[in-house]
């Protein structure tokens, strides 16, 4: 784990270009811009290419696109792929909606991504592992978490984070696990599209996705953790503006001190 690519984000102000989700976009936007990133988001297709040729990165969130908005985002993709522009994929609940399963399942096989970030039911639905997933939540499953992370690593050859309590960060060979965590994630609506963007982040400044995607996870779930450990309450409703604050304070020292991985 890179830790001075925390030093290197905020160096380069990275433009982190987002397609979200109305739900969370603007914890995403205000999450990584706290962070050190400089995000922008479109729904437009007119504009695709300027944008992809302007950022970074792309994060592609799957949590509520319309069809005319699928169109985009496969424009989008194409782009980036393009322009070499790493993309980072949020797959929302495709776990427990087939048709979003299917859309997803052709994004993938046809564009070059960079990244998935999904919980245990999104991954496992992608790599065709049987699972009971809950709408955006993981859901209840006994397959072995870290070989379907691996299996789905390798078919679209990129690095995969499946989150959850221990987040898991494979490239289909090699395997990170991060122990930091805390209950208030699960609390707060949008803690895994935070966590997708931010990776976006990571990717916009690192070539090396795998590194990027640790250094990544392991910063946004110390920023919860010393959060949630700071809280003389642990209240749902100023976990996500605590959130927000201590990405933005958060240092590389403070990141070394209570980081938990192996
Ligand atoms: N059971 C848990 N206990 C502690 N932390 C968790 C737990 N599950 C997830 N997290 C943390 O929450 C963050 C988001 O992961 P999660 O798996 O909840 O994403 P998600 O299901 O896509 O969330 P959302 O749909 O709300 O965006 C990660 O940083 C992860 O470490
Ligand atoms: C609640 C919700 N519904 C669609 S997207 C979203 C936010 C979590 O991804
Ligand atoms: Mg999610």
């Amino acid at each position: 784990m890179k830790i001075d690519l925390l030093t290197t984000l905020r160096e380069k102000n990275p433009i982190a270009f987002n397609i979200s989700n109305f739900v969370t976009v603007q914890d995403v936007a205000n999450g990584i811009n706290a962070l050190g990133a400089s995000p922008i988001m479109s729904e437009e297709k007119n504009e695709a290419e300027a944008m992809v040729q302007m950022a970074d990165s792309v994060t592609i969130n799957l949590g509520a696109f319309t069809e005319q908005q699928l169109t985009q985002i496969e424009t989008v993709m194409t782009f980036a792929n393009q322009y070499h522009k790493p993309i980072v994929v949020d797959p929302v609940a495709v776990g427990a909606v087939h048709y979003r399963l299917e859309r997803c399942n052709e994004l993938l096989d046809q564009k070059k991504v960079a990244v998935i970030r999904g919980n245990a039911g999104e991954i496992a639905a992608l790599a065709g592992v049987d699972w009971q997933s809950k709408g955006i939540d993981a859901g209840e499953g006994t397959g072995d978490l870290v070989e379907t992370a691996k299996k789905l690593a390798n078919q679209y050859h990129c690095t995969v984070v499946e989150s959850g309590k221990t987040d898991i960060i494979t490239n289909g060979d090699a395997v990170i696990r991060v122990f930091n965590e805390s209950d208030l994630f699960k609390l707060h609506v949008g803690s895994g599209d935070m966590l997708s963007s931010t990776i976006g982040c990571f990717v916009g400044v690192e070539d090396d996705y795998f590194e990027a995607a640790q250094t990544a996870v392991v910063v946004f779930d110390v920023a919860g953790e010393v959060v949630a450990k700071s809280m003389s309450q642990p209240l749902a409703g100023s976990f996500g503006p605590r959130l927000i604050d201590e990405l933005h304070l958060i240092d590389p020292k403070t990141v070394e001190k209570y980081a938990n991985f192996e």
